[in-house]
């Protein structure tokens, strides 16, 4: 069996959604997790916690809460909370500035009909500074600590938002001095494990959060910030990419909703953080996590609709800076949200629309620069009549092996043995194209023999919903502008413009990835 490599390659992926039968997701049952238990139309939320799962986090055990239940007699209701609407995420770029949190105070107030949660990201490129300082501090020397430029420039940021919004800087010295601490901690140690690293990175949306609820308060609009990892938010201990666990959903439920009752404020949540289970310490959700801890709390408190606010007019046909042709997509499925997503669309997390699915709460990404443009709505499925082509993503240098034995023929078991070699390396495997004999009998596609340009393999995803194919990384970027040209730039445009002639004859979706 020979096997070779190729790397330096690029996988481009067109997404479009076949005419999948609605997705079935039976909204989120909190008559599992959560009681809404009726005391004289007191409403109190009950939830029950499996507290071997989170030794340190109790609400309620089940037998006190099954004692409640009997004395009281409760009545269910459909929503966990009629008191909030929707939850609205601002990633980096919404609040990068004074002047852009000013605007998003704005746009949140132009909606007096709505009672929503506030979810944001940490001003800017903060987080990729805050990475950059602790790498830095692991080799400067604890006595330099201060002169790390990414330190500089955070500080700078952060103290000149908060001038120039009016607040006291108070709100956030204290995260500040925090901060250069742990610098120092790094730097001393001289080590940055992904658990430090995790600490590390939450000041951001510490900070962010607490400048951007200090200033709603000082316009006279009451809001009350949350650290993500106080309030609930339970994940698993995988450090930088924690996923977040089942205990979450009645537990941020409880305690937002709580608080409301108790006194009417806008809630304003750190974005990207959890707090791992065993260890009790602060997690991440992976970059661009914010998105995901959005959809959460929409499923959470099963809410009427998640807005993820960007600098896009939506998701777009291709990455706009690859090719600034790309336009809006108006609407996706989740599933093709969550394969965009995961074949590398940077615009959503990859795991945020599971939470959205299973609540069947419907996504709207919009931008806070263009509040006026619809952006893209995401729902269980959609009207595919029309859809030819949904949108190109691009994910660079990736590695493609090719296996070709003779001995494979009739083989059964062949690639469980293959796949179980990846998983001892942890390696994750994106596609597979497998056929008797190597190679494939694809035909050309007539975009890419215009390019002149060889697809070194195909594969369509198990969903149906998206076509992998592999090309040089040199020639990734040509190949996404010419296919969207094809597809949603020139007048004519017809399945057929790709050339594409697969095997069975019929284009489900192609990505260009
Ligand atoms: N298909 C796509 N549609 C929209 N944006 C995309 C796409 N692919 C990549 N992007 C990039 O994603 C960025 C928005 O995502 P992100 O940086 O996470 O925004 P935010 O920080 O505001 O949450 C856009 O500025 C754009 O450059
Ligand atoms: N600040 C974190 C979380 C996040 O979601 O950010 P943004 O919304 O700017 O993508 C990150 O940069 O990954």
């Amino acid at each position: 069996m020979s096997i070779s490599f190729h790397s330096c390659n690029s996988r481009i992926l067109c997404c479009r959604s076949n005419q999948n039968p609605r997705l079935s997701h039976s909204p989120l049952n909190f008559h599992n997790h959560l009681q809404i238990v009726d005391f004289t139309s007191r409403c109190q939320l009950f939830a029950v916690v499996d507290q071997k799962k989170c030794p340190f986090f109790t609400i309620y055990s089940k037998k006190n809460a099954d004692a409640a239940f009997e004395e009281a007699s409760f009545s269910s209701v459909e929503n966990a909370v009629e008191e909030f609407t929707s939850v609205m995420k601002f990633g980096g770029s919404s609040v990068a500035s004074a002047e852009r949190m000013r605007e998003v105070a704005h746009l949140i107030l132009s909606f007096p009909e709505e009672k929503p949660i506030i979810v944001l990201s940490a001003m800017g490129k903060t987080t990729n500074n805050l990475l950059r300082a602790g790498e830095k501090a692991v080799s400067c020397g604890f006595r330099n600590v201060s002169e790390i430029e990414e330190l500089t420039l955070i500080k700078e940021l952060h103290l000149r938002t908060v001038k120039e919004l009016g607040i006291d800087d108070s709100v956030i010295s204290g995260q500040l001095e925090e901060l250069e601490l742990l610098l120092n901690g790094i730097a001393r140690l001289k080590e940055l494990t992904l658990r430090t690293q995790d600490k590390l990175v939450s000041f951001g949306e510490c900070m962010s959060t607490r400048i951007f609820a200090a200033y709603l308060n000082s316009v006279g609009t009451k809001a009350r910030q949350y650290d993500a990892f106080d309030i609930g938010f339970v994940t698993t201990d995988d450090f930088t990419n924690a996923e977040i666990l089942e205990a979450t959903y009645p537990a941020i439920a409880i305690k937002l909703y709580g608080d409301w009752t108790q006194d009417h404020a806008i809630p304003i949540v750190t974005g990207f953080l959890g707090k791992g289970c065993k260890s009790g310490e602060i997690t991440t959700l992976g970059r661009g996590g914010s998105d995901l801890t959005a959809t959460t709390i929409g499923k959470a408190l099963g809410l009427q609709e998640i807005q993820v606010w960007k600098d896009v007019d939506g998701v777009l046909t291709c990455d706009p800076s690859i090719h600034p042709g790309a336009k809006p997509v108006p609407y996706l499925t989740f599933e093709e949200a969550t394969e965009l997503a995961y074949f590398g669309a940077q615009v959503l997390h990859p795991q945020s629309m599971r939470p959205a699915m299973d609540g069947n709460i419907p996504v709207r990404v919009k931008n806070s620069y263009n509040p006026k443009a619809p952006g893209t709505f995401i729902t269980g499925n959609r009207d595919m009549t029309k859809a030819l082509l949904t949108s190109i993503v691009l994910k660079q240098n990736v590695t493609m092996l090719d296996i070709v034995s003779t001995r494979m023929l009739g083989q059964f078991g062949f690639l469980a043995k293959v796949f179980a070699i990846f998983e001892d390396l942890g390696i994750s495997v994106d596609v597979v194209a497998t056929s008797e004999m190597y190679g494939s009998d694809w035909q050309a596609f007539s975009v890419f023999r215009r390019l002149n340009v060889n697809v070194q393999m195909i594969s369509q995803g198990a969903s149906k919903v998206n076509m992998s194919l592999i090309v040089n990384d040199s020639e990734a970027e040509q190949c996404v502008k010419a296919l969207h040209y094809s597809f949603f730039e020139s007048s004519e445009v017809s399945e057929m413009d790709l050339g594409v002639a697969f095997n069975n004859g019929n284009v489900e979706a192609i990505q260009v990835n």
